[in-house]
């Protein structure tokens, strides 16, 4: 049952995209399984980062999430109302109350409309503010949000640098009032200088408006700093979910302890004797994935049971859920990886360069 905090429940939603071939008549050869049995829920305003590397399906799920790209199956509920099934015109008006943030503002936004068009449009769109004046105050209100100074109505995108123009989609998404933002990489097209502005933004807006977040990110640094919950999402699928910092510093998903140990710490010492956990082998293909535990074929920890035949659900441990048949012999230390490197970068000597050393793991020694 959806909890009375719960803003968004996704329940198994799946979108697989046909793999089309044939000259005259296309003929469907495959399928992309982009997104493949994702269960989540997000509260109602709070931040869920959903991290997982690229391909992996996290832009196609925010989508699907909006019902901007069709769900093959599975349902998402929004405020208690059934999206997947909702007729169009109710769906329309329901979109007002679900915008999306995008990576790269410069394509998102048309380089033909200025600032005061662009954001015109939706509340016209929406029928929202009713008449001309009461538009524009609307729109005065969200650029004082935003932190945009009225003279910037008149101009167009690229006058604006990167970080304004960001600035700029987040106005025309929070125009509209929205209650949830799905933000799809908001900041990786960014100057590391203007990522902790946009975030900084973000964090405050969710603290007066009361928004609800869906950020989508590679960066878990960035993830880290705005989430209250993260999803880390491998070949369609969660692996792993839990409270952010709980994540961070006991990641228990063999693929979420490999992204954790490449983040660097900023202890200069200790990331010179830091270890990674490398990950054999390349992402499989979503239109062929690997039977059983989808991880499996690249898991420093795989074993000879469960791991190739058997899927494994997200389960509760703790405060986390986690899709791994043997995660608890993980954390304790019972099971140790196999045939994996760990790779120590030791500071260069003067006159010397760095040098990677990478050496088979002792058995447990990252653990
Ligand atoms: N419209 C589409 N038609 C066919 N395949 C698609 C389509 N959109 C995405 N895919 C495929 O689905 C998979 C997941 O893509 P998606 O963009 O959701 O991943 P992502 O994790 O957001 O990656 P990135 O960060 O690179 O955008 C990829 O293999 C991608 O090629």
């Amino acid at each position: 049952m959806t909890g009375e905090n719960t803003l968004v429940e996704v329940r198994d939603l799946k979108v697989h995209f046909p793999i089309k071939r044939g000259v005259l008549f296309d003929r469907t050869v495959g399928h992309v399984k982009a997104v493949d049995g994702v269960d989540l829920r997000i509260t109602r305003g709070r931040t869920y980062g959903l991290v997982g590397e690229s391909g992996c399906g996290k832009s196609t799920l925010g989508r699907a999430l909006l019902q901007l790209t069709p769900p093959t199956s599975g349902e998402v509920s929004f405020d208690g109302v059934e999206l997947t099934t909702l007729a169009p015109n109710k769906l329309r008006a329901m979109r007002r109350r679900m915008q999306m943030i995008f990576q790269d503002p410069m394509s998102s936004l048309d380089p033909r409309q200025n600032v005061e068009s662009i954001l015109t449009e939706g509340l016209q769109a929406h029928g929202i503010g009713g008449d001309r004046d009461g538009r524009r105050k609307i729109i005065a209100e969200t650029l004082d949000q935003v932190g945009l100074p009225r003279w910037a109505l008149s101009r167009y995108p690229h006058e604006f640098s990167g970080g304004q123009r960001q600035r700029i989609g987040i106005a025309r998404a929070l125009v509209l009032g929205p209650e949830l933002i799905v933000a799809d990489e908001p900041v990786s097209a960014l100057d590391v200088s203007i990522q902790a502005q946009v975030v900084n933004l973000l964090d405050e807006l969710q603290d007066n408006l009361g928004l609800t977040y869906l950020v989508i990110a590679h960066d878990l640094a960035v993830v880290r700093h705005i989430s209250d919950t993260v999803g880390v999402m491998y070949l369609g699928a969660l692996v792993e979910e839990a409270p952010s910092d709980r994540l961070y510093t006991e990641p228990l998903h063999p693929y979420t302890r490999a992204l954790m140990s490449a983040v660097p710490v900023p202890d200069p010492d200790v990331e010179d004797r830091r270890e990674r956990i490398l990950i054999a082998g390349d992402l499989p293909s979503p239109a062929n994935p690997p039977s059983g535990c989808r991880f499996h074929t690249r898991c420093p920890w795989a074993q000879p049971t469960r791991c190739a035949d058997e899927r494994p659900q997200l389960r509760e441990i703790g405060d986390s859920r986690v899709a791994c048949h043997w995660a608890e012999q993980i954390a304790s230390g019972e099971l140790r990886p196999h045939k994996v490197s760990v790779q120590i970068t030791r500071p260069a000597g003067e006159g010397e360069e760095p040098s990677v050393v990478s050496a088979p793991t002792e058995p447990g020694s990252f653990v």
